[in-house]
């Protein structure tokens, strides 16, 4: 539904940022963002009357760098910490000491495997093996896995592209993007949610459960509905909708 002034008023969007709005780079510091994203991006929230959302394993300060100058409402840390018009809230190293020492010990038992790598997100942890040769990959896989049960029931592990994550166990994509859907402007819109990777199935899932439309990006197995094959297409599609063409994410190509 759109008013006089072409503003959508039916759908919240969500997006997920790395494998979705970028393509996946060799290093996280490595992603190259289109220059013709943010504009868009900027124009479709205005579309939507601000319910437009990224929602990352990224920090929120990360996504800020990456999509400067614009600030978006964010979901980082996979929903540990959720920025809103402006207002931050989680995501302080300072109430994660266990989570700390288990950073400690994962810089410990990598730091024999050169091309492994830590990304220290403060109150969530990945370990990134892209770059390294099977057996090291393996290795650090396992490396991750031991300090993720170590850590206990408060922490879960998150497994990804080529990557492991130690995550407080409370927070999810899923529970992001309902706690966004409780207030304005998302609430009362039905979600959009766009991702590539096992981390979000979790919000498809309950995404799902709520009336909303999933879509999985590239290939893979899915609960999500919808399928786009490539973060190039989601950038076509966010680039049309944000021109004015019609919102209609029941369209996409089934998954
Ligand atoms: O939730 P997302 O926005 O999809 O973020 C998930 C993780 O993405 C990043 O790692 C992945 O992308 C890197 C850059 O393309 C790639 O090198 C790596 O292999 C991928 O796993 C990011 O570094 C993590 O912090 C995010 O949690």
């Amino acid at each position: 539904m759109s008013d006089a002034a072409g503003h959508q008023s039916g759908y919240a969007l969500f997006l997920d940022f790395d494998g979705t709005l970028v393509e996946i780079a060799p290093r996280p510091d490595a992603v190259q963002v289109d220059p013709t994203l943010v504009p868009a991006l900027e124009r479709l929230r205005d579309r939507l009357g601000g319910a437009l959302a990224i929602v990352t394993g990224r920090p929120v300060t990360v996504i800020d760098a990456f999509l400067k100058p614009a600030r978006f409402d964010v979901a980082g840390l996979h929903g540990v910490e959720r920025r809103v018009d402006g207002n931050l809230t989680g995501g302080r190293a300072e109430d994660h000491p266990d989570l700390r020492a288990g950073v400690e010990r994962l810089h410990a038992e990598t730091a024999r495997y050169e091309a492994v790598l830590i990304e220290d997100k403060g109150a969530s942890v990945a370990v990134h093996w892209r770059l390294a040769a099977p057996g090291d990959a393996q290795a650090a896989e396992a490396i991750v896995k031991a300090v993720a049960h170590d850590l206990g029931s408060a922490y879960r592990l998150q497994l990804g592209k080529a990557v492991g994550e130690i995550v407080p166990a409370s927070a999810t994509k899923g529970h992001a993007i309902r706690a966004f859907s409780e207030a304005a402007p998302y609430a009362g819109r039905r979600a959009i949610f766009l991702g590539d990777d096992r981390t979000d199935e979790i919000a498809f899932a309950s995404v799902n459960e709520d009336g909303g439309i999933s879509v999985r990006v590239g290939e893979g197995e899915t609960v999500a509905r919808r399928r786009l094959a490539s973060p190039a297409e989601v950038r076509a599609l966010i680039a049309a909708w944000a021109e004015g063409a019609p919102i209609d994410p029941e369209t996409l190509p089934p998954a």
